[in-house]
Parts: C-alpha cells; structure tokens; sequence
C-alpha cells in the first residue's frame, strides 16, 4: 500500500465489487483528503452509489482496501453522514424531531439533543419550520432537513448521493450554494463525497472531480478545480468555469460513446 493511501482521510485501493452476472468495479482507486470536497461524475450505473455505499459501510467489497482515516470500513459507520436523494424523513415526525432522532441513536441526551437541533435548523435557515411535519415541506425544505440530520452528529465524512437531483433548477442552485456556506465556514472542514449527474453541479462545488469510468467502473481522470473560494452564482460564468465544463463534458462523452459502440 502507498503513503498516499495512508495518509488521506479516504483511500480506496484497488477495489472490487461484484454483483450476481455484474462486475461494478474493478480495480478502482481513489484517494480524498481531509477537509476536501470532491464529486464523482460518471456514466449510469457505472458504480458511484456502489462505492458510496460501500464507504458508508452499507454495502461490502470482493477485494482491494476502503479506508476512513486509515482504518478499513467494516460495518455501518456511525462517523460518517450520508444524504440520498429520496429525504428518508421520518413522516410523522416534525423537522425538530427528524433531527433529534439522529441523535437520539448515538445516545445524545434530551436536553442537548433538543439545543443541537435547533441550532442545526438555524444554519440551514429552517428554524420558523421546526414544527412542521416533512409533507408541510417543500423538496428543498425536506432536504434542507435531511442535512441538518447529518450535520447535528458532526461527522467529518459527509457523504451526498445525488442529494438535490429530485429538485427543480433554482432550488437545486440556491441548495448548493447553501451546502457551500456551510461547509466553508465549518469550524472544521468536513471532507465530502458527491455523487451527481450534473458537471456544473461538480464544479460549482468541489475541489476536484473524479470521473469515472462506464461499468465496471474505476477512475478515469482526476480534474482540479481551482475556482477561488467562497464560490457564488457569479462563479459559474466564469472563463475557468466554462474550460472546466468543456474539460469535463469530453472525458464523460468519450466514455459514454464508447460503451454504446460497445452494443
Ligand atoms: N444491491 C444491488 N444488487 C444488485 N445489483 C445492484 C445493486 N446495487 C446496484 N446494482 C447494480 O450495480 C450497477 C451500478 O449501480 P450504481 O447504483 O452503483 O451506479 P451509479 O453509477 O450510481 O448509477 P446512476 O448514475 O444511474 O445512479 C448497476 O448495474 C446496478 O443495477
């Protein structure tokens, strides 16, 4: 195993995953640093959700290393937070007590459980929504409350599966700008995994982009994003935006071409 592998906060070594007739990965590697934020782009089903699941604990591997701060990921890890895409709130809980009942599982006491979910809200800007039930809510409300869940633990892997990919444009970029603000001006700096579909969305918020990939998926190129930080909505008219996405864009046309001209 390398140094590098060792050292990042996330390190993924020759990885293999097989599902029955269906090879996922092979050979995928993939190193995240603390404090980075990196999406993963690549064509359907070339594995993202599979690797993602995997670093959560949710699912296992067949060979190669998954590591979180240097140790193997075996089992559910409460250490790390994961948003989906589907908010998975519980329904007949209010938005106060959704975020509660994270805490709740890792043994947090009442009265602080009660203090660290308001103030959760407050940052994702849902504090006069407390109360409500999650069909009170809008999509981007339900999400909203769904990564005050994760961040009430403060786990410093957050992990996103296409968390804002069920909302419509303006909301999908007000969230993302949300997401960023609170994770630049977090005391300290989580490291992200995004998975998304979206190259703008990848760009906008990461500091690198690793494309996968079509199935059996592993990395195929690795893209800096060196857009000065904070990013807001004036970021993505940028000259060195639009290099990136065209950047981008080619990598993943390639990969998709090829696997149709494989069919
Ligand atoms: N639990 C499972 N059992 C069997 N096959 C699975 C399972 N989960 C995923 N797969 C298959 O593994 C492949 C990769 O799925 P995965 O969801 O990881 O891809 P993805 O890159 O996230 O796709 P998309 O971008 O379309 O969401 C797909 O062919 C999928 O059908």
């Amino acid at each position: 195993m390398t140094t590098a592998v060792q050292t990042a906060k996330i390190a993924a070594h020759g990885v293999e995953k097989e599902f029955p007739g269906n090879k996922v990965l092979e050979d995928f590697d993939l190193q995240i640093k603390g404090g980075e934020f990196l999406s993963l782009l690549g064509p359907s089903g070339c594995g993202k959700s599979t690797f993602l699941n995997i670093l959560a604990g949710l699912e296992t591997y067949d060979g190669g290393d998954v590591l979180v701060d240097g140790k193997h990921v075996e089992g559910v890890n409460k250490d790390v937070g994961v948003v989906f895409q589907s908010y998975a709130l519980f329904p007949w809980l209010t938005a106060q007590k959704n975020v509660e009942a994270g805490l709740k599982i890792r043994g947090v006491p009442r009265k602080e459980r009660r203090d660290r979910a308001a103030e959760v809200l407050r940052t994702v800007g849902l504090q006069t929504a407390a109360n409500r039930l999650p069909h009170q809510l809008s999509g981007g409300m339900r999400q909203r409350v769904a990564i005050a869940r994760i961040l009430a633990y403060e786990p410093d892997v957050l992990l996103f599966d296409e968390p804002f990919a069920a909302l419509d444009a303006q909301t999908r970029e007000f969230l993302q700008g949300e997401l960023l603000r609170i994770w630049e001006n977090g005391t300290t700096k989580k490291t992200v995994l995004f998975v998304t579909h979206s190259i703008d969305e990848a760009i906008f918020l990461s500091d690198r982009i690793a494309v996968m990939t079509r199935a059996p998926g592993r990395v195929k190129a690795l893209i800096d994003v060196d857009l000065p930080r904070p990013r807001t909505s004036e970021s993505r008219n940028t000259e060195d935006f639009i290099h990136i996405r065209s950047q981008v864009a080619r990598i993943l046309e390639e990969e998709v071409r090829l696997g149709t001209d494989n069919h």
